[in-house]
């Protein structure tokens, strides 16, 4: 295949770019009052406003040409049929299957995974019910009314971040904590609120075999026979989620407490496996059966809809149309809800560690930009603190605002103001404002000339700042399940037009190797320092912090 520089679609692209930079899109807006209908489209529950891009119609045409060049569909039919996308680690992809209500087989290597996915989903089921009802309890007989969940990554982002976004649709008399940082402090202050008879311990570890969580785990145990729980009672407080049963049993995980995942789920992608159990615990299990719902209404979506009305598809080349031809080297997420306040930070994971990739899986390395700095806030606090710089600055940050049209809590006109602010700001960072309006606001104000010459470039707004507005009804675990799925297929898209293999995770290793190498001489000062000036001398100093 060839790389995404040589197809012909990308020249074509070029050619275009020279004259398409320099279009604003004020003057499209003023030029066509369809530009609204020409540049929106639904998806299930979703839809999407891309008017407020600086994109003509030849413009899609020419992007959607490149997404087919590089054989996006066929790649996307490929995943939801378990072909082994993940080269480097030899691994089907398919966390679509983990969503999967039509009813049909989803083979991998010939065999059918979806018996053993819905018996995963009934053994999580009846494990939420029971904690619910008070069948299953804690070592004293007692309900439990606390979850610790310790996990880290794609074993903590995405159960702790849509927990907290579905807040309103939390059962009553059961909290969920999270725990995923080995920095003491994270799991000093949460254990310091847990009454031990009552709190369950679930660990979340694809591999089984990260430091971090199995270091908090260890130490959860530790408090909990400390503090008045017994060897033989762990089995009732300590369950685990993990693909390596081997190393979960050895650990001392009681084998019925272990709830499976397998290696075709990466961790950025595996919320919908009994990963999510947290969720489900915390939200009830229809909650978290509506939430896989919406991800298969969105899979369906991205399987059939043609490419022109494709929602992740059309997010996909939008994003590399920027970063490929206009140089952005970031992409922001602006959720305006607050309970959606951490989905920047999911999606951060989803897309940075998904796309973060400078090779082929062929081997060449790449002279092109691929995955942008994903990152963002709440609206409206952002634009009181960064939105400056997308409005002012001199980098492009193609922007989405993420908005519901219902509240969640219809207090007096909070909702109106909200949306007046979403709506308000992408309208400004569109329009802009020219110099002959700033100098106009200053007729009658009796400054000078010069004066106004002086201050006017300081509030000239160029506009012509990229954005996609994405609406939804209401944030109900529905829509949520339909998000994160966008997301999830427009990082698939562009992972193809890169020619990247979007699901292994290299760039981490190396970091980890070295943190335990630099553990062993942290911990063991007779260990020869051999490192770079550096680091020696930063292990040395924590080696004699005593001293
Ligand atoms: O679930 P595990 O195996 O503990 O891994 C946690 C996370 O670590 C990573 O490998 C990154 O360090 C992520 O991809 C993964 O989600």
């Amino acid at each position: 295949m060839a790389l995404f520089t040589q197809l012909k679609s990308y020249q074509a692209l070029q050619a275009h770019f020279e004259q398409a930079k320099n279009l604003h899109m004020r003057d499209l807006f003023a030029q066509d009052p369809e530009r609204f209908n020409k540049f929106s489209a639904k998806a299930c529950g979703i839809e999407l406003d891309y008017s407020k891009n600086r994109i003509t119609e030849e413009t899609k045409a020419l992007l959607l040409d490149l997404a087919r060049e590089a054989l996006v569909e066929e790649k996307r039919d490929g995943m939801f049929a378990g072909a082994r996308i993940n080269t480097s680690e030899d691994r089907a992809v398919l966390h679509t299957a983990l969503r999967n209500k039509s009813g049909n087989p989803v083979l991998c290597d010939g065999v059918d995974v979806m018996p053993e996915v819905q018996a995963t989903l009934a053994k999580m089921k009846a494990f939420v019910n029971e904690v619910h009802n008070g069948t299953r309890t804690g070592y004293t007989g007692k309900k439990f009314t606390d979850v610790l969940a310790i996990g880290i990554g794609g074993s903590f982002l995405g159960p702790k971040i849509m927990t907290e976004a579905l807040k309103p649709y939390r059962v009553d008399g059961l909290k969920v904590h999270f725990v995923a940082n080995v920095d003491g402090a994270h799991i000093h202050d949460v254990l310091a609120t847990l009454p031990i008879e009552t709190t369950l311990v679930l660990m979340s570890s694809k591999s089984f075999g990260t430091q971090e969580t199995l270091k908090n785990t260890e130490t959860a145990k530790a408090w909990f026979l400390e503090n008045g729980g017994k060897f033989e009672d762990i089995a009732k407080h300590f369950m685990c989620v993990s693909s390596n049963i081997k190393a979960a049993t050895e650990f001392g995980m009681d084998a019925d407490n272990i709830f499976p995942m397998w290696d075709w789920v990466g961790g950025r992608y595996s919320l919908w496996s009994a990963i999510g159990l947290p969720i489900a615990l915390a939200l009830g299990f229809d909650n978290f059966e509506a939430l896989l719902d919406g991800a298969y209404e969105m899979d369906q979506h991205f399987l059939t809809a043609p490419l022109e009305e494709n929602v992740p598809a059309l997010l996909g080349v939008l994003g590399v149309w920027y970063i490929n031809f206009f140089g952005a080297q970031s992409h922001v997420l602006l959720p305006y809800d607050h309970y959606l306040r951490g989905f920047p930070a999911y999606v951060q994971q989803l897309d940075m560690e998904s796309n973060g990739k400078s090779a082929t899986p062929t081997g060449d390395y790449l002279d092109y930009a691929t995955g942008p700095v994903i990152w963002g806030g709440e609206g409206t606090n952002g634009q009181h603190a960064f939105h400056q710089l997308i409005h002012q600055g001199t980098v492009l940050i193609p922007a989405d605002f993420i908005m519901p049209l219902h509240s969640q809590h219809e207090m007096t006109n909070h909702h109106a103001m909200l949306a007046s602010n979403c709506f308000g700001q992408t309208q400004a960072l569109m329009q802009g404002k020219t110099v002959e309006q700033v100098k106009a606001e200053f007729a009658g104000k009796g400054l000078t000339d010069e004066e106004i010459e002086k201050v006017a470039p300081q509030k000239v707004f160029e506009g012509n700042k990229p954005t996609n507005t994405i609406l939804m009804e209401k944030l109900t675990p529905n829509a949520l399940g339909q998000l994160i799925a966008m997301y999830e297929h427009k990082v698939f898209v562009q992972g193809i037009i890169w020619g990247i293999n979007s699901f292994d995770q290299w760039g981490v290793e190396l970091g980890k190797v070295l943190g335990n190498d630099v553990l062993a001489k942290l911990e063991d000062s007779s260990i020869e320092l051999n490192g770079d000036s550096s680091t020696n001398a930063l292990i040395e100093k924590f080696r004699n912090r005593n001293a």
